[in-house]
């Protein structure tokens, strides 16, 4: 079968593509019978027949009946007819079977500084459980009885155990003293007329009363049986790994609670997380819920079903804490912990508008940290979660990214937006429970935190409390530090942010790669001007071998070919725009017109993490060796120039420091110039840079002298630094090699656009930022001066005028103490920092930024 296969697929390609010259795509309809005929026969033999290669008989391609009916009918006017072909057929390179287990890496395992965690829950057998598709609910109903078969997600649903006690704490709440203390004190306020008086303690009543979930066994069974039913409507599959769920429900086993933690991409990933947890009978965790999403029914629903309800800002008023609210939320938070309930958040406080991770809110953590220091549970398991769509439900984020608002949540918004939803296609997604580890385990190995007084928790009332008692409520007005002159505290308060960038860094590094992040990234970081399919193909399968040698699920398997044409058809043309060329390969293009551009950026961000120290280092290069890497090849030279290992290092932790509200470079637990020197080596040992000694007298500072010993041990293991005589390195890039070249200038790529951002932001506070600003305003000027340029037609990459990096941009110029920002009022105000050494700063980071533009 497989011989007939081969010998038909040359024959077939030939009529189709000439079928495809013939016809235009806007008339699909006038495609010959008999084309069509061969065609589908031979998509769906050989699908069948890779399945079977692969995965034997007893896995089938999961697929919904009435989907494909749908997407057969509704699909004509949108996708070229190859790509509607693709489509239909899907089935192929995207899989759900239990059989995959070998080839897979196992993801999100915990990271080597939680030893203990790392070997706990996790057996010889969890890596090799497999993928298991969560709407497929046939393998899961072993007996396959009349009943079964017939009403199977009904049956299904049934036979789940949701019947969970979910406790009543606003007795507790109301009369604990966290929350009287805050009244008393907002009273004492309000005497002395700053705030206002409230009788007794009805404000914090009516605060709990609407943030409180109320959840439901039948709303939860109910919403269950219908997301089984009606997922499937608009999603191929929701692919989970069976060892990672296992490793979930023994943590849960234990009574501790539980502290779901994932990354936030769509509205669909709080059902996800709590409809698969349904799936495995695991109780469903409460949520916090940003209070934007009250609205008539939908509150209703989603405090049924474990949401309750959080303000987006704490305080209301920019300056003056509001204790009260602080105090009902952390108690209530606490008073569920303290009952082993589980809790899930966002931490990054909202969706990802650039696809990459944002950095994370310390406010939630803080709490569920304080409930552990203060011994009011024994334990806790953090479950970092990554979720990763083909293609995102929520639309894009174009809008905010051309510097609009958001648009605010409406009911009526709502429902179109969910009807939107169900007519549409959005491939499959797949959702990582990270392996949970002990929050205990990790607060012990923080000396800080370890050395603070056991009652003395960072709370999100900002409060430091004496042993035995509530912790008093602070002071309301700092608006910067809570904690003023208190290091103990301070330090409490990094260890916090640190816990939050390592849920966030693991996350990040066990996201599946989905094929429409390969393709997105493909195009804009090889093929701009676009190229042909066949090189596109070819570079998919390079992109999916690299994704394995960097230890990165890909989700899903099949022919590259096949996926890349599947991958196009989901982008949808107004993404990649294909066109037919004379020799029958066709022509593969990404639209980089704005605001479109970020769209296809927003999938491609994904992989930038992959590369992310590599490229960091080929730009330091870059800089450091004047490497004419952007010159056309011919007049360019091999013979360049080298430079100092330490020049390069500092300049790569300067970039890394400048990009740290884009990128978690490294996890906290790591060193930054360690990992750096890592990575230097790697790209050393292929041939991207060249190493030479050069023995240095020992005058030298002891910092360099470290850093050189640090290179040294890492890169030649046997070489001796003795007494006053050392060797230091140089690198210098390896032009000769074409290979090497291009693999610089790709790496170049991955970072340039927001390298962009940078530069452009930078020259604008340096001539534009002459007199304090209302930073909304600055932000406005840059971002406009941005669009400009790219409409001009100057702009390197259109993806620059993206206002989620020039705001990044901006408050990394205020760390390296450039810009100083304030508040005036409600108004926050940006100034050019005055100190004799600003200006000569930012023109430093004006000339490194230039000199790596093309
Ligand atoms: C089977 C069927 C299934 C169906 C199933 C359906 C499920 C149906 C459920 C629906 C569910 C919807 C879910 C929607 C999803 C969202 O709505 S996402 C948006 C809402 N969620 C979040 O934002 C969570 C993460 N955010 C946070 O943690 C933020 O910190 C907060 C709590 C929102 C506050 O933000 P903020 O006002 O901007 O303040 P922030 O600067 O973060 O700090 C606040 C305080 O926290 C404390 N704090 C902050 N950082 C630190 C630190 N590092 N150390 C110590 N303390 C700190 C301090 O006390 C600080 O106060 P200050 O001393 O600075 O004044």
């Amino acid at each position: 079968m497989l011989k007939t296969n081969t010998t038909v697929t040359p024959d077939l390609d030939l009529v189709y593509k000439k079928w495809e010259q013939r016809a235009p795509t806007s008339a699909p309809t006038s495609k010959p019978k008999e084309v069509t005929g061969q065609l589908t026969s031979r998509i769906l033999c050989e699908g069948r027949q890779r399945w079977t290669d692969k995965f034997g008989d007893s896995v089938r391609p999961v697929r919904h009946r009435k989907v494909r009916e749908r997407r057969r009918a509704t699909s004509a006017s949108t996708v070229s007819v190859s790509s509607r072909l693709i489509a239909q057929f899907k089935t192929t390179p995207i899989v759900t079977a239990d059989t995959l287990r070998v080839v897979r890496p196992f993801m999100g395992q915990c990271c080597a500084c939680l030893p203990d965690s790392k070997v706990d829950l996790i057996s010889s057998t969890t890596a090799s459980l497999g993928i298991r598709d969560i709407l497929n609910v046939k393998t899961e109903l072993r007996s396959g009885g009349w009943l079964e078969s017939s009403f199977d997600q009904l049956v299904y649903s049934l036979r789940r155990k949701t019947i969970h006690k979910y406790p009543e704490v606003s007795l507790a709440v109301l009369t604990c003293n966290r929350v009287k203390e805050a009244l008393q004190q907002q009273n004492e306020e309000a005497e002395e007329g700053v705030g206002q008086m409230l009788p007794g303690d009805v404000g914090a009543k009516n605060l709990l009363c609407g943030m409180q979930a109320k959840i439901s066994n039948r709303l939860l069974r109910l919403a269950g049986w219908f997301l089984l039913k009606f997922l499937s409507y608009f999603l191929h599959s929701v692919q989970i790994h069976k060892g990672q769920l296992e490793m979930v429900q023994k943590a849960v086993a234990r009574g501790n609670p539980v502290i779901y933690i994932p990354l936030h991409r769509s509205h669909l990933d709080y059902i996800l997380v709590t409809f698969i947890l349904w799936n495995y009978s695991i109780k469903a965790p409460y949520i916090a819920a940003g209070d934007n999403l009250r609205m008539p029914i939908f509150s209703s629903l989603i405090t049924g079903l474990g949401g309750f309800f959080i303000r987006r800002k704490l305080d209301k008023k920019v300056g003056r804490k509001d204790t009260v609210y602080r105090a009902v939320l952390h108690s209530y938070m606490q008073e569920l912990l303290k009952r082993g309930e589980a809790l899930e958040f966002f931490i990054e406080g909202g969706r990802s508008r650039t696809g990459k991770a944002c950095q994370p809110k310390g406010g939630l953590v803080s709490v569920v940290v304080d409930a552990q220091l203060n011994d009011i549970m024994e334990d806790a398991y953090i479950v970092p979660i990554s979720i990763n769509y083909e293609k995102i439900l929520d639309g894009n984020f174009n809008h905010e990214q051309m510097g609009l608002p958001k648009v605010k949540e409406t009911f009526i918004g709502t429902l179109k937006a969910i009807w939107r939803v169900f007519c549409s296609d959005f491939g499959s997604v797949r959702v990582e429970f990270c392996q949970p580890f002990s929050l205990k385990e990790y607060l012990l190995k923080i000396q800080p935190v370890q050395v603070s007084p056991p009652n003395s928790g960072s709370d999100l009332s900002g409060q430091e409390s004496p042993p035995e008692s509530p912790p008093p409520i602070h002071k309301a007005g700092s608006v910067s530090s809570l904690f003023g002159t208190d290091i103990m505290v301070e330090d409490q308060r990094h260890a916090i942010k640190q816990l939050s960038e390592h849920i966030v860094h693991t996350c990040v590094h066990a996201t599946p790669v989905m094929c429409t992040n390969m393709l997105a990234f493909l195009l804009l970081t090889k093929h701009r001007e676009g190229t042909s399919m066949k090189q596109l193909i070819q570079d998919f399968d390079w992109l999916r071998q690299e994704m394995k040698n960097r230890n990165r699920d890909v989700a899903f398997v099949g022919s590259s070919s096949e996926v890349t044409h599947y991958t196009c058809a989901l982008l949808g043309t107004n993404l990649v725009q294909r066109s037919s060329t004379s020799d029958c390969d066709d022509w593969v293009e990404p639209v980089l017109s704005l605001p479109t551009v970020f769209e296809l950026s927003y999938y491609s961000n994904t992989l930038v993490s992959a590369y992310l120290l590599e490229s960091v280092l080929v730009c330091s290069v870059i800089y450091h060796c004047d490497i004419g890497l952007f010159v056309p090849s011919q007049s360019r030279t091999a013979d360049v120039m080298s430079a100092s290992t330490d020049d390069i290092m500092d300049t790569a932790c300067e970039i890394c420091k400048l990009l740290r509200y884009e990128f978690i470079c490294i996890p906290p637990c790591d060193k930054l110039e360690e990992t750096l020197l890592e990575t230097l080596h790697h790209l050393i040992s292929r041939e991207l840079f060249k190493s030479r000694d050069q023995q240095m007298s020992a005058n030298i500072d002891p910092i360099n002298a470290r850093m050189s010993k640090q290179f040294a041990e890492v890169c030649w293991e046997d070489e001796e630094i003795d007494g006053g005589i050392f060797q230091e390195q140089f690198i210098k890039a390896n032009m000769e090699r074409r290979d090497c070249v291009e693999n610089m200038v790709f790496l170049h790529h991955v970072l340039a656009p927001f390298l962009e951002s940078y530069l452009l932001t930078a020259r604008q506070i340096n001539t534009n930022l002459t007199t304090e600003l209302p930073e909304n305003d600055f932000l406005q000027s840059v971002h406009a001066f941005a669009r400009t340029r790219v409409e001009q037609g100057i702009a390197g990459y259109a993806e620059s005028a993206a206002f989620e990096s020039i705001k990044n941009a901006l408050k990394a110029f205020q760390d390296v103490k450039i810009i100083d920002c304030y508040y005036a009022g409600n108004i926050r105000m940006v100034e050019v920092r005055d100190h004799f050494e600003v200006r000569d700063k930012i023109n430093n980071y004006i000339g490194l930024l230039e000199s790596l533009q093309e």
